[in-house]
């Protein structure tokens, strides 16, 4: 079965869909281990945690691809990539779909933002003309190779066009073949109702922190016509003040008792690593070898 199968499935199957952002191949081997159905790599987050970059634009195709691969060869999960704006021009945007596909990503989002783009949940966003990101979408769709890999279209354009004016440009994205739309920082239940009752496709809320969005229950957001809930940083930005405050402890205190309580033990890492298993296997070969 396909990326896109497996993540049509998921999304056939949860109503809504809870998609986690995993921000390098073992977080996403934790939240296959919990029970999550599906995965997202964020393109601030590779920005962010890969480079050490801010979230603007600034990341290329090739290094968000390495970060697929890595989770895709980790992880069964449907991955959800983050392409930002597609990379460039039609020609680059298919290569962009080509890759991702090969890269074993199930889905991603293309926004409808300038290429100098900026987090959705921050002032001050451009975004191109209704035709131009329809032609993106063609471009994308068009060079999809499995029918099953999921484009989704991001409309950005609900912070300076309002209400309806973002449901017309989602329109246009699905008559241009978008399999889904993400209405980026869009407020209120009644935003998401109008959004799901004017599209018939599915619809994603980014339940990201501190930004524009309250922190929905899923459940709340599925009655109100959402099918996909997205987190896209939660757990990145929960590693990253865990380990801030073990940096702190270390350079205070002078060593890490204060703070080991607040660590995954090495036990809990090598039970979601399969660790235990590598090493019986590696024993066997060694005493096979011995044994010649
Ligand atoms: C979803 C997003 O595009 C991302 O890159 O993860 C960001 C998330 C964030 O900055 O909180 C966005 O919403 O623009
Ligand atoms: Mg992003």
């Amino acid at each position: 079965m396909t990326p896109g199968k497996r993540f049509r499935n998921a999304l056939a199957a949860n109503n809504p869909l809870q998609i986690v952002g995993t921000i390098n191949a073992y977080s996403a081997m934790m939240a296959e281990q919990i029970g999550h159905q599906a995965i997202y790599l964020s393109g601030g987050g590779v920005a962010n945690a890969s480079y050490g970059l801010p979230d603007l634009g600034m990341t290329s195709l090739n290094d968000v691809i390495v970060d697929v691969q890595r989770i895709t060869s980790a992880c069964q999960l449907p991955l959800m990539v983050d392409i930002d704006t597609g990379w460039g021009g039609a020609f680059n945007i298919a290569k962009t779909v080509r890759d991702m596909e090969k890269a074993g990503a199930a889905a991603v989002h293309m926004e409808d933002q300038v290429a100098q783009k900026r987090c959705g949940h921050r002032p001050n966003k451009e975004i191109v003309s209704t035709e131009e990101m329809v032609d993106r979408l063609k471009a994308a769709v068009d060079a999809r190779t499995d029918p099953d890999f999921f484009i989704m279209a991001r409309t950005d354009s609900f912070a300076q066009e309002g209400l309806e004016a973002a449901i017309e440009r989602a329109k246009a994205y699905v008559s241009a073949g978008a399999d889904g739309i993400f209405a980026e920082a869009i407020k209120t239940e009644a935003h998401y109702r109008a959004f799901a009752e004017a599209l018939d496709v599915p619809i994603l809320a980014n339940i990201t922190e501190f930004g524009q969005t309250e922190l929905w229950n899923a459940e709340e957001l599925g009655n109100w016509g959402a099918a996909m809930v997205l987190y896209p940083l939660s757990a990145f930005r929960a590693m990253n003040k865990a380990a801030e405050n073990v940096y702190r402890h270390i350079l205070k205190d002078g060593d890490q008792k204060a703070v080991v309580d607040t660590m995954q033990t090495r036990m809990e890492l090598y039970d979601y690593l399969g660790y235990h298993d590598y090493e019986t296997k590696l024993d066997q070969l060694f005493a096979e070898g011995k044994n010649k």
